[in-house]
């Protein structure tokens, strides 16, 4: 690995091209969750950084715009071999900052990978419309145009790919970005904006500012100069960010949290759907907005089921995620745990059975990090709260069932609708779950996890508002749509001529 990090070292806002401290001399310690030693020093930056990016970006965007899509795209492209290049440096800063284990860092550095290169190409396309006028020698088309000053807003657990599924696309698109990382994954932010620098982005086409989401965050809503509000994180927060950008009209892109299922039918092929839940559970510690934490599983499978997931849990190795060998990491930080701790105390008030775990690892060689064991419950019931709210943490829930229609409706019942899945060998019931799941991502005979890049991200109901990462959907979120008539006919046409 090629960067070092220094624990005193100070990370600096990336504002107009320009590297700062910031003006309130404030920081504080990122803390590696595995060992919670101390890795750097993020800037708790304030609202004149915030403003000083807004103008920079304001700046930027207008000679940006200008510059032929296809240029713009040729940075990006750039954007992606670099981050090729340094994919192994970047992936264990990942795991030291998030605690994710090194396979799964791996996987989501490669996703802002494959969205630099997807995103590149967009360049040549960014497709309008051409439709016929309803007048003799007049021609009618639609074109995307950017939306000038856009601001985004990242969580955690996915520090590098979900701010490349906002900024690829917001960038070949013609905007300039103001970016708000987590504090908690600083470090990811930084290298980031240290390869748009290499790559050639012209200054204040991207700005990142470190700091809270109370005052950086918040201050990122104040701005009129910025008009669009692309958000991933809680749902508390999310809906604070909706209402307060409704007030000033701006646009706003949510993706938030999931409840999300896999459905085990009587004919699932069980080790397949062992192997689904183990990953989509336990994987990244549970910690994904598509983490599965409840399983909808026939009554018939249930006990072999319950069997087979304690044996395969009891084999998974907890531990430090750069240890290629460990299979789970730590948690991000004693809020999380404590948050998973008291989840654990309400599924047994509830009445559900805990099978395994459901305690914080702190003895041995787990004392020193955030360690949560991996957590299963059975006989839960759809109402419980463990099965309604998102804990976040490696905790699943079986839930017994009799009949596929049982278990959609379940599925169903619940704030969130971002994936689900399903195991069964009958295609009827595949079709019928593929249309009847109200989630954003359906998956068949594979875990809740895994989405691609070139697929629209996010979900339904509680999940978001209707917007969509990834894909070209994305590009909706960062474009307006303008509408362009051109006549050519010489004279002012006002209404249709009748055909005679
Ligand atoms: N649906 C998805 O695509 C998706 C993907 C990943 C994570 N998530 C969700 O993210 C959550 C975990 O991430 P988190 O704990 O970082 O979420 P969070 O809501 O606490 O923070 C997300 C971001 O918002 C900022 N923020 C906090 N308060 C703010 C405010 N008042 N104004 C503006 N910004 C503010 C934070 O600093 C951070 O950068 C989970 O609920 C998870 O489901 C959703
Ligand atoms: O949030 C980002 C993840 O990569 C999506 S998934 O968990 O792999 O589907």
């Amino acid at each position: 690995m090629s960067r070092q990090l220094i624990k005193d070292e100070k990370l600096r806002n990336y504002i107009n091209g320009k590297w700062f401290f910031p003006s309130t001399e404030k920081y504080a310690d990122v803390k590696n969750p595995a060992n919670l030693e101390a890795l750097v020093q993020v800037p708790l930056s304030g609202e004149a950084e915030v403003a000083a990016a807004t103008g920079a970006a304001k700046i930027a965007q207008k000679k940006w715009a200008l510059v032929p899509a296809p240029q713009r795209a040729e940075v990006l492209y750039r954007v992606g071999l670099l981050m090729k290049e340094r994919k192994e440096e970047l992936s264990q800063l990942l795991t030291m900052e998030n605690g994710k284990v090194i396979e799964e860092a791996r996987g989501e550095v490669q996703e802002g990978i494959d969205m630099a290169f997807y995103m590149a190409g967009e360049g040549r396309r960014l497709f309008g419309q051409t439709t016929p006028s309803e007048l003799k020698d007049k021609f009618a088309m639609s074109v995307r145009a950017p939306v000038g000053v856009v601001g985004i807003i990242t969580p955690w657990n996915f520090p590098i790919a979900i701010a490349t599924w906002k900024s690829f696309p917001a960038i070949v698109a013609g905007n300039a970005v103001v970016w708000k990382p987590a504090t908690e994954t600083p470090i990811m932010a930084y290298e980031l904006a240290k390869i748009f620098e290499e790559a050639g982005l012209p200054k204040g086409v991207i700005n990142v500012v470190f700091g809270s989401g109370s005052t950086v965050g918040e201050a990122m809503l104040e701005q009129d100069d910025i008009r669009v509000i692309s958000f991933t994180g809680s749902n508390d927060v999310g809906r604070n960010i909706a209402a307060k950008c409704g007030e000033r009209l701006k646009k706003v892109s949510l993706e938030m949290g999931g409840k999300n299922a896999v459905i085990v039918m009587d004919d699932a092929d069980l080790s397949l759907a062992v192997e689904g839940i183990l990953w989509s559970a336990f994987g990244t510690s549970g910690q994904r907005c598509t983490a599965c934490s409840r399983v909808m599983v026939h009554e018939d499978l249930k006990e072999e089921l319950e069997e087979r997931l304690q044996v395969e849990i009891a084999k998974l190795t907890i531990g430090n995620g750069l240890d290629e060998s460990i299979k789970v990491g730590p948690v991000i930080n004693e809020h999380g745990l404590n948050k998973i701790k008291q989840y654990i105390e309400i599924g047994k008030d509830e009445g559900a059975k805990l099978l395994t775990g459901g305690y914080v690892m702190d003895s041995g060689e787990h004392a020193a990090g955030n360690y949560f064991a991996p957590t299963l419950f059975t006989d839960a019931t759809a109402d419980m709260r463990i099965a309604q709210e998102e804990i976040f943490g490696p905790v699943v829930s079986l839930i017994p069932v009799t009949s596929l229609e049982e278990a959609i409706e379940i599925n169903n019942q619940v704030e969130f609708g971002l994936s689900s899945s399903i195991f069964t060998r009958d295609v009827n019931k595949v079709f019928a779950a593929q249309r009847d799941l109200d989630t954003g991502i359906v998956y068949v005979n594979a875990g809740t996890t895994g989405a691609e890049i070139h697929l629209p991200f996010g979900g339904t109901k509680g999940t978001g508002n209707g917007h969509r990462d990834s894909g070209v959907a994305a590009l909706d979120v960062f474009t307006e749509w303008k509408a362009i008539y051109v006549d050519f006919s010489g004279k002012l046409q006002r209404a249709q001529i009748d055909v005679e």
